[in-house]
């Protein structure tokens, strides 16, 4: 018997962490931030299919972006994601299962789309789902990545991140609510200035929490977990958009330790 070929083309996407972002004015104009993509990050199998089905690590789900991305792409299909990060806590799961759910769609449904083309039907389905500004850019290339308002820079680091995800924090509430976001947009401008090529994460992760702080979005669990980090040495901060305490220079801390990745999302599987 001749084995039939199955069509399914799997991808992956790092994860990705910001410590210091600045809303856009308008829909159409691009986030400018501080980000770095993490060895974490979201599988997404697709699989052509009569109609549009998620599933989150075996679990049937709706994730917006992702159906907004196969929208935009013209295509049915089945898609399995599976993340080592959790979703909804500041990992960028969202921006890393759109991105990599277009990425295998395009080879599975071989529709012959640059990676450029990807990049932008995800990002704006994020947009369009309310639950990204700008973390497909960092997944897609890997390493410590900023734009400050001078274009996208990028630099590469394997600098190690402990990490507690508390609870999740949806971006879109968040992102919906125009005092938190003119509250963000001016001190993230303040901080996001400080931000230097070269900087250490150490310096990094001190000023997004000067910003976090200033901008009113840390909770006093946060808070707590970010003294416990200070007292053993290290300098900690919130993941955007989670309840997640984010450290460097602690060891005992923290729950989990991942790094930064210098590899962007990619087909594993065709
Ligand atoms: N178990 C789940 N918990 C949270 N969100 C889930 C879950 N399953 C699916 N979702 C969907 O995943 C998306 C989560 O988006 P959100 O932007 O809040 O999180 P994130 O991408 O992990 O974090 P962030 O963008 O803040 O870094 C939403 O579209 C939500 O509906
Ligand atoms: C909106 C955001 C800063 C925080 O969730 C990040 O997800 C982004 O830049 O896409």
């Amino acid at each position: 018997m001749v084995p039939t070929e199955s069509p399914a083309v799997t991808a992956v996407a790092p994860g990705s962490v910001t410590p210091i972002f600045v809303p856009p004015r308008s829909s159409q104009d691009g986030s400018f931030g501080v980000s770095f993509a993490i060895e974490d990050g979201v599988e997404a199998t697709v699989e052509p299919s009569d109609e549009i089905s998620i599933s989150l690590d075996g679990e049937p789900t709706a994730v917006e972006p992702v159906e907004n991305v196969l929208d935009r792409l013209s295509v049915a299909a089945a898609v399995s994601l599976s993340a080592s990060i959790p979703v909804g806590y500041g990992f960028g799961a969202s921006g890393a299962a759109t991105l990599a759910t277009a990425l295998a769609a395009n080879e599975a449904f071989d529709l012959g789309r640059d990676r450029e083309q990807l990049l932008d039907a995800a990002h704006h389905a994020e947009i369009d789902a309310g639950t990204g500004l700008g973390d497909v850019f960092i997944q897609d290339r890997g390493g410590l990545v900023w734009n400050t308002g001078d274009g996208i820079q990028r630099s590469e680091s394997s600098a190690e991140l402990g990490y507690t995800a508390l609870d999740g924090i949806a971006t879109s509430a968040v992102l919906d609510d125009e005092r938190t976001v003119e509250r963000v947009r001016e001190h993230g401008q303040e901080g996001l200035s400080r931000v230097t090529p070269g900087q250490s994460l150490r310096e990094l992760l001190e000023l997004s929490w000067t910003f976090v702080q200033r901008a009113g979005l840390a909770t006093d669990r946060v808070i707590d977990e970010v003294r416990r980090v200070e007292r053993d040495g290290g300098v900690a901060s919130m993941a955007m958009l989670g309840e997640t305490v984010i450290a460097t220079g602690t060891r005992n801390v923290l729950e989990r330790t991942t790094r930064i990745t210098n590899e962007g999302a990619r087909i594993t599987e065709l």
